[in-house]
């Protein structure tokens, strides 16, 4: 039986002892919902049959979250799914209602001139005057699209006055690391910025969601929540396209109403593992502009075309890192309009930076130990800062996890043939670690990736550190890990690397192997992508759009009413 077919039937078990007839009526409706549930839906669609049939299954399906299951039209929710969609687009609505316009227009106008006159900034300009007069803004774009530069920009905006409280945050520590890195460069490319500003936002470090609101275990439960709010400003959350449901509801019950909120992501990206497609919902419910906010923005921006914004939402679509001359740009762009026959022939078009070729996983794996000649030189010598950087080298992303496992065991495999391992020990030198479960205890959260190397006493496990660069955690400390020597495309979100070998599923091709999988693999490589399968495999996933079903652009466009009071 699988797992959610087991959670389906203590679920059923449960129903019986609340009313044991209705339990029979929606025991055959269990198993679809929870599978639907676990490949992140929230819920199910009906027929008119079934419609009819639940509606009759009072009182285990109800018209709202009293009732254990909720029938809304043709739809089959689990009522905790249904009040946090709903909860949720309450807090979006809260933090966006609130209104608070710039003071010196003459002064912004004039540096959202200067700062934004390159060609090729002209969408970036216009997504920093929106995010001006909004309170709750989603910045969407693909890689090197100009997020960042477009927020540190803001930022000195918002900073002209007085400093304002921010926090910048992400949902793993590799992205928010990532986040402040780029944030402190694009705040020394700003020409002519104060010092006091420049040192503000020179000092801003990216943390974790989950060490932002300060989650405790065993329960993780929040220090910060809607009775003890976050003393911030603005808060910019880097790689929103990895929150699920529920850590943004958290996220956002805890910020009060004059917090600014800057999301960033690329909606093209997978939406999170768990429950929720919070960026699609956003862009899908965004209304266009009312007149009055028309005429604010044409104060701001007299010269742009305006008509094509809308609310609290903007797209980069030009990338300033692969362009037109950029195979993966180039790859990337045409899976993402699912244009199957022309993304596959970027292949042809770019050989030094695309390629495909179909190799079973002995093989791949052999390979990837000679493409680690650098990394295992680095372990060699014990030097960690050239370990970790030859560590992003090249990576070997699968579509499912058992590929991952699978190929992890042939490297081993390699590794043991090389006596760099040994079947018996199950630690060694040079082992790559990725983090499964956030640990507040060691500061470690999941996506975090070590190495283990030698340390005084024997081995143990180093990971990236602010304050000291890399720092040491004992091996029997470490929270639920996995090697990391390939993973699945999920896990390796909010980071990059400067080459993916990309292995589609081995076994069984379904929806999940979805354009948004394969873009997402193409967007983690800097200089190369090599796809290890075969043309039908890939084009079939360039036609298959993701098909997540959430309600919250639903409850979004319900609740919104006119944002423009
Ligand atoms: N308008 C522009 N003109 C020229 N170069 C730009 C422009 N905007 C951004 N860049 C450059 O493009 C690169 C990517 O910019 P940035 O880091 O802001 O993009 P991003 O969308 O945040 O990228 P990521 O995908 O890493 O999140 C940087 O080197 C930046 O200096």
């Amino acid at each position: 039986m699988s797992d959610t077919a087991h959670i389906a039937d203590n679920v059923l078990s449960l129903l019986h002892h609340v009313h044991a007839p209705a339990a029979d009526c929606v025991a055959p409706f269990l198993p679809r919902l929870f599978a639907a549930l676990a490949d992140g839906h929230t819920f199910i669609y009906l027929n008119k049959e079934e419609t009819a049939q639940l509606a009759r299954a009072q009182p285990i399906v109800g018209a709202d979250a009293q009732s254990p299951l909720v029938l809304y039209r043709n739809r089959l929710f689990l009522a905790k799914f249904w009040q946090l969609e709903q909860h949720l687009a309450r807090e979006i609505h809260r933090l966006s209602h609130y209104r608070r316009l710039p003071e010196r227009w003459d002064f912004i106008q004039q540096q959202l001139q200067a700062w934004f006159a390159d060609s090729g900034s002209q969408d970036q300009q216009a997504a920093a005057a929106l995010t001006l007069l909004h309170n709750f803004m989603l910045i969407s774009g693909g890689p090197g699209t100009g997020k960042t530069t477009t927020v540190a920009k803001l930022l000195a905006l918002l900073c002209h006055d007085t400093l304002p409280r921010i926090a910048l945050a992400a949902p793993t520590g590799k992205a928010a690391a990532r986040m402040s890195e780029a944030l402190k460069n694009a705040v020394t490319r700003i020409d002519g910025l104060p010092e006091s500003t420049a040192a503000h936002l020179r000092q801003l470090n990216g943390q974790t969601v989950h060490r932002l609101l300060a989650l405790t275990p065993p329960q993780m439960l929040p220090e910060y929540d809607a009775d003890n709010r976050l003393p911030l400003d603005i808060l910019i959350v880097d790689e929103a396209s990895m929150l699920d449901l529920y850590l943004l509801h958290q996220l956002l019950q805890a910020l009060p109403n004059s917090c600014r909120v800057i999301l960033l992501g690329d909606e093209n990206q997978l939406p999170s593992v768990s429950a929720g497609a919070v960026l699609s919902a956003l862009m899908q419910s965004s209304a266009a502009l009312p007149e009055p906010m028309v005429r604010e923005l044409q104060q701001l921006l007299p010269s742009i075309q305006l008509r094509h914004l809308r609310q609290g939402t903007a797209k980069l679509t030009i990338s300033h890192r692969f362009g037109a001359e950029s195979g993966i740009g180039c790859l990337a762009r045409a899976v993402v309009s699912g244009e199957a026959e022309q993304a596959w022939q970027q292949f042809t078009q770019f050989p030094q930076t695309l390629s495909h070729h179909q190799h079973d996983i002995a093989h791949i794996a052999q390979q990837l130990y000679r493409a680690h000649q650098a990394y295992w030189q680095a372990i060699d010598d014990n030097h960690l800062d050239r370990a970790f950087a030859h560590q992003a080298d090249v990576l070997v992303l699968s579509a499912q996890r058992a590929d991952a496992h699978a190929l992890n065991q042939a490297y081993l495999q390699q590794l043991h043939q090389h006596r760099r391992a040994h079947p018996d020990q199950p630690w060694f030198k040079g082992q790559m670690l990725i983090i499964t479960r956030n640990d507040p205890s060691t500061q470690l959260y999941n996506g975090d990736v070590g190495i283990v190397l030698p340390h005084e006493y024997g081995l143990a496990a180093w990971f990236p550190d602010t304050a000291y660069r890399f720092r040491p955690i004992a091996l029997s400390r470490l929270p639920e890990h996995e090697n990391a020597f390939t993973l699945t495309v999920h896990k390796s979100q909010g980071s990059e690397y400067r080459e993916i070998w990309f292995l589609p599923p081995t076994q069984r091709q379904d929806d999940d192997f979805s354009r948004a999988l394969l873009y997402t693999a193409i967007t983690r490589a800097k200089e190369k992508f090599v796809y290890c399968g075969n043309k039908s495999s890939f084009q079939k996933a360039c036609n298959t759009p993701d098909k997540r079903r959430s309600a919250l652009n639903e409850w979004l466009t319900q609740i919104q009413g006119d944002l423009f009071v």
